[in-house]
């Protein structure tokens, strides 16, 4: 008997157990489950075994007929396993690995090298800049000519957008003459993804060429100059998650990714950062920018006053539920990284019953919406001048 097992090796057997895979791995699936049922186990106590045994015979007994002739399948807890007693499994290969992938936090790197080549022969082109879009800002990805539109869903292995606001899009294309990949639509902590799995397409991107990432978020603006609508280049930032004990990087390293300890200091690009100001002051808009720290919490709740008091303690201006663990990924795999929040709410540390005062997702993306334009002029601009250097 052919079969796959949680390990997900192929595992042989003839033990009681006839529930066969065979024909799963040419797609023969009706041919199978008929097989299986024919080789049925009942549970009845008409049949030679004990209840929750196997029908000696391998046939189900007469009683256990379906109106249609065919028989019932009744499962039991030992019919699921294989004479090695592991679970029987009736997935294709390809199923069970996807189903296996998906489950696991961290993505081996030939999964993350399949998706990057399915990305780069699917575009037929190697993006060299890579563009995560914040809640609101998709409209960064419509800057993008000769489109080649890929939906998470049908990336081979890529996790789905569950947030309003993320559209679940890769688009490869140009901008300003370079190559670039964006997405629209990331992954969230607060989502049920693992660190690892939230910032697994930075890897993707890496793979497919990628050498710098643009990061952008929506985040409350706890630094009190700051006001909604404003643009807070990001020069550093505090993980939270990292100090709860959780990392992107968790678990073993991969040399051919980088480190196993990264250094963190200089991770925000100064040259970046300083022409994104030059950039902002051409736009006319150099009121509106500012430089700060951003701050990650796992959301998805709102902060509380007494956490917004901590954090603006600790020197954060503004804070958010994404980008930190992006950025981590991006350095330890040495790629230049351009981050910025758009302050899309003010995070008052004033106890108020104002329900105003409240943050909220639809406020967020309203802001995030009027504001797009500005942040579509700061991006292109930007990609404009590396254009010149490259
Ligand atoms: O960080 P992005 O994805 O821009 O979105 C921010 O806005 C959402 C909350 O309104 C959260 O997802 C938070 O992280
Ligand atoms: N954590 C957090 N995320 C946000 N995203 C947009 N605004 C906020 C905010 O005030 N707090």
């Amino acid at each position: 008997m052919t079969g796959y097992n949680s390990k997900g090796d192929v595992a042989t057997g003839n033990g009681n157990h006839k529930n066969s895979a065979k024909g799963q791995a040419n797609g023969k699936k009706t041919a199978e489950y008929a097989d299986r049922e024919s080789d049925a186990m009942c549970s009845r106590d008409c049949c030679a075994g004990k209840s929750g045994s196997p029908n000696k015979s391998g046939n189900a007994c007469a009683e256990n007929k379906q109106s249609d002739g065919n028989p019932v399948v009744v499962p039991t807890p030992q019919s699921l396993l294989n004479s090695d007693n592991r679970i029987q499994c009736y997935l294709t290969p390809e199923e069970f690995r996807a189903l296996r992938v998906m489950n696991e936090d961290t993505y081996p790197y030939e999964v993350i090298q399949e998706i990057a080549d399915f990305i780069v022969k699917g575009s037929g082109m190697r993006p060299k800049i890579g563009i995560i879009c914040g809640t609101g800002l998709g409209s960064l990805a419509d800057l993008i000519q000769d489109a080649k539109v890929f939906e998470y869903e049908k990336i081979p292995n890529f996790p789905v957008s569950t947030v309003e606001g993320h559209a679940g899009k890769l688009v490869v294309g140009t901008l300003e003459g370079v190559n670039v990949m964006a997405m629209q639509g990331r992954f969230h902590f607060y989502e049920g993804y693992p660190l690892a799995k939230c910032s697994m397409p930075v890897r993707v991107m890496k793979l497919c060429g990628v050498e710098y990432l643009f990061a952008t978020n929506a985040a409350g603006g706890i630094n009190p100059k700051f006001a909604v609508g404003d643009i807070m280049l990001m020069h550093d930032h505090v993980n939270m998650l990292g100090f709860a004990g959780n990392s992107p990087l968790q678990g073993p390293n991969d040399p051919r990714f980088g480190p196993r300890f990264p250094a963190l200091v200089n991770s925000y690009n100064r040259d970046l950062i300083n022409k994104a100001i030059e950039i902002g002051k051409a736009m006319g808009i150099e009121s509106n920018i500012h430089v700060g720290v951003y701050s990650c919490l796992g959301g998805p709740t709102y902060e509380t006053i007494a956490e917004l008091k901590a954090l603006r303690m600790m020197g954060v201006d503004a804070v958010g539920m994404s980008t930190v663990h992006e950025v981590i990924t991006a350095r330890h795999c040495d790629m230049k990284v351009f981050a910025f929040s758009l302050i899309t709410n003010k995070c008052s540390i004033e106890y108020s019953d104002k329900k105003d005062d409240e943050a909220n997702h639809e406020e967020v993306m309203a802001v995030a919406k009027i504001r797009q334009k500005a942040c579509c002029e700061l991006v292109s601009r930007l990609i404009a001048d590396i254009q010149k250097t490259m």
